[in-house]
């Protein structure tokens, strides 16, 4: 009886972001697509589904600040914590710091969830806990838990902005010392949802919300389910980045010398940008292959093409050893798999996962892409090369080494394809590179290369 009567104090949403916490730690799911099962699951939709979203995603973006607090208000440490207890005292961590959940509902709330899944004893100690962490704003915690900036700076942005170490560093080479705390502040900001009007198909007039400031196919959602857009619905408009609008404008956009007419998307799941570039294709009398190695994705590019025009097939294939003759096509995309580091926004829990060591496979796969890529353009052809990562392993490196080995390729200026976008400049010459911080995007790296 007293079992019934506390689970029915337990608040619906809560309960809900502690499922998805679980199954991101325990499973390794991805938090994008374990939420709307979950919010299906407990009849959440509208403002309470919003709230869930933010509740989960900055919980997990801001896990390392939230220790490093939690830390200070207990004493033993965090490993010798149940894991559902932990989870719950960095959901109620995120409301009172984070969010504008008054300090009482925060607590009782948490309180009553531990009480619910795990027992009384329990409940008392995240209350004791939860009070102790009330006790200051988040940047007087800051102050007190995180490392002296002007002695360790390094070690004081793992903890402010909640990025593991490897990846500050990362991140501080690509960005540079002055801009490196704005860049880590965006990423723990939720993202503005874009949607793109597939030209040919739909226009952005139609669209709810204000136009996108550099993509001229964009608007930045006021609110609300994207999926209930009509043209949403209907595959004429898409929910996309700006800066993946920007990337397939400009593989689109870049000269070619001669015919064009046959374009390839080499890395093409799950299809947004072979959507947009399908339908830019389809204005220019040319046609799109989009090629993906993973069949699921490339069932999910098929699925984002349904009903395109400017579409010559989707198949599922190794883009290094793809199944095409050399020279076959006019223009070609690699959107080369990636660490993913430039889009940590979106993916709460990628920052976590990620490793030095997965830099290693993944850029000797971005290498191979590249070269397949020239290989299959004709001369006088293009490749965009890009990537949702800053990391200049990735970047600068690729591109060096590809230039490095070929005698038939040459690296062009990219920046006249985007000339009312500023502050683009990437880290080679003629290279371009968006940011979360400057241009409200993800932060994309496009280097052009013309097969010669
Ligand atoms: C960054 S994503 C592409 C995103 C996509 N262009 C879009 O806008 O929706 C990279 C894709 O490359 C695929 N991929 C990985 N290795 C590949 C390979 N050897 N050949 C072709 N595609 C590959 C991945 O499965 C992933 O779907």
């Amino acid at each position: 009886m007293a079992e019934r009567r506390s689970k029915q104090k337990v608040d619906g949403p809560r309960l809900a972001a502690l499922e998805v916490l679980k199954a991101v730690r325990v499973d390794e799911a991805y938090t994008n697509l374990v939420l709307p099962g979950v919010l299906a699951q407990h009849g959440l939709s509208g403002r309470d589904a919003a709230f869930v979203t933010e509740l989960v995603s900055g919980t997990i973006r801001r896990q390392a600040t939230y220790d490093a607090v939690l830390a200070a208000c207990i004493d033993r440490p965090l490993a010798k914590v149940e894991a559902k207890v932990l989870d719950a005292l960095r959901l109620g961590t995120h409301q009172l710091l984070s969010m504008r959940v008054p300090a009482h509902a925060a607590i009782s709330t948490t309180v009553d969830l531990v009480r619910a899944r795990v027992g009384a004893g329990a409940a008392g100690f995240a209350n004791a806990v939860l009070r102790k962490v009330s006790a200051r704003d988040l940047d007087g915690w800051v102050a007190a838990v995180a490392p002296d900036p002007a002695t360790d700076p390094r070690g004081h942005a793992v903890v402010a902005f909640s990025h593991p170490a490897w990846v500050v560093e990362e991140l501080a080479r690509a960005v540079g010392e002055a801009e490196l705390p704005a860049l880590l502040a965006a990423d723990n900001e939720p993202p503005r949802v874009t949607l793109v009007a597939r030209p040919g198909r739909a226009t952005r007039e139609e669209l709810p919300g204000e136009p996108t400031p550099w993509s001229p196919h964009g608007v930045v959602l006021e609110g609300g389910d994207p999926g209930a857009v009509p043209a949403v619905a209907e595959g004429r408009a898409g929910v996309q980045d700006e800066g993946s609008q920007l990337v397939a404008e400009v593989a689109a956009a870049a000269a070619v010398e001669g015919r064009d007419e046959r374009w390839l998307d080499l890395c093409a799941g799950p299809g947004g940008k072979s959507a947009l570039l399908a339908a830019l294709a389809a204005g220019r009398g040319a046609r799109l292959v989009a090629g993906e190695r993973q069949a699921h994705r490339a069932r999910l590019v098929a699925r984002n093409l349904r009903g395109a025009a400017g579409v010559a097939g989707v198949l599922t294939a190794d883009g290094t050893r793809p199944p095409f003759r050399a020279g076959t096509f006019d223009r070609v995309l690699v959107d080369a798999p990636c660490t993913g580091l430039g889009a940590l926004r979106r993916r709460p829990e990628a920052r976590w996962r990620r490793r030095p060591a997965d830099l290693t496979d993944l850029t000797r796969l971005q290498r191979a892409l590249v070269d397949s890529a020239l290989d299959l353009v004709r001369p006088g052809g293009a490749v965009l090369y890009a990537t949702c990562s800053p990391v200049l392993a990735e970047t600068a490196d690729v591109v060096r080494d590809v230039l490095g080995a070929r005698d038939d390729v040459r690296l062009e200026d990219a920046s006249c394809l985007l000339p009312h976008v500023p502050d683009t400049a990437g880290p080679l010459e003629g290279t371009l590179q968006l940011w979360p911080h400057r241009h409200g995007t993800d932060a994309m790296f496009l280097a052009l290369l013309r097969r010669t």
